[in-house]
């Protein structure tokens, strides 16, 4: 079968290939695996919450209407960190396609998180595409604003938990010459290293990378994920490390720092606003590159 849905969550099976699969949990839309012959993907916390009672970690939580803790927006402000889109029970659309397996989740006020939607009472409807390819996952999502009279202003964002060896050994290419913001520092500068690499707490937003830049993530020497972006301008790169793993307490386990980098694409940087009745797109791919190269013996 290659849907399956149960009260909790909702599970693809490439046709093709049995030991394909992706696993969506209804509260947050959450993509909390995604197998490629059998291989995990993604990272997971082993003390995540799947049950609904607080946002997974691990994944790809969805952000939405507000990336951080906003501290200007009148009503954003009320929201707590990353908004209210991952605190939500989505609603199972159904499928789409078959093959390859796509589904579709839909949010709205209505059926969203009632404390929240209290503290940002605003109109839309959020709908998220998630396709199962044989060699790919494809995450889009479409937000209407459904008011007849207010603008929607909104950040969105994949926070992708990409799953590698050794964080030490990781490199991030294709972000170099961007100009990014340091959430650590407070500060602004053009990132001038060729690649990324990692060896300590990281937290910084890139600004305006272009879509032509396919983000690739390789992990000691092999090319192990390519990151594919549609106006989605913002790419977030965030590793914890110690301490901070250490502070959150559905993080573990506590050296999983070492197996987990964050690369979010978003669009976090400006708000959008969205006129009544128009719709904003955007998407996220991601694919396995096999081993291009090999070591030099
Ligand atoms: O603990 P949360 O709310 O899931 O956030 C995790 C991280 O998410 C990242 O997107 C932010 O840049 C970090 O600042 C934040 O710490």
């Amino acid at each position: 079968m290659p849907i399956k849905e149960t009260d909790k969550e909702v599970v693809l099976t490439h046709p093709a290939d049995e030991t394909t699969s992706v696993h969506i949990l209804k509260y947050g839309a959450t993509v909390y695996s995604w197998k490629l012959k059998s291989e995990e993907q993604l990272w997971l916390s082993t003390a995540a919450k799947l049950d609904g009672s607080k946002p997974v970690r691990g994944g790809i939580p969805l952000v939405f209407p507000v990336f951080g803790k906003n501290s200007t927006d009148e009503h954003l402000s009320k929201l707590p960190q990353h908004g209210l889109a991952r605190n939500s029970t989505w609603e199972f659309l159904g499928q789409t396609k078959e093959n390859p397996p796509t589904v579709q989740f839909g949010l709205k006020p209505e059926i969203a998180n009632p404390e929240l939607t209290k503290l940002w009472p605003m109109d839309y409807l959020l709908i998220l595409t998630v396709e199962l390819g044989s060699d790919y996952l494809k995450t889009a999502i479409e937000v209407e604003n459904t008011s007849s009279s207010k603008e929607l202003k909104f950040n969105w964002l994949f926070h992708t938990y990409f799953r590698i060896e050794d964080i030490e050994g990781t490199m991030v290419s294709n972000l170099a010459g961007m100009k990014l913001y340091d959430q650590l520092l407070k500060e602004s500068y053009v990132d001038k290293h060729p690649v990324v690499t990692f060896n300590q707490e990281t937290d910084v937003i890139y600004q305006n990378v272009s879509a032509e830049r396919a983000i690739q993530i390789v992990d000691k020497g092999v090319q192990i994920h390519t990151l594919k972006r549609y106006n989605l301008p913002d790419t977030v790169v965030w590793n914890p490390w110690i301490e901070k793993s250490q502070g959150m307490a559905d993080f573990e386990p506590k050296t999983g720092y070492q197996q987990m980098i964050c690369i979010e694409p978003g669009h976090v940087h400006d708000f959008i606003s969205l006129a009544p009745g128009k719709k904003w797109n955007a998407y996220q791919l991601l694919c396995k590159e096999e081993l291009k190269y090999q070591a030099i013996q």
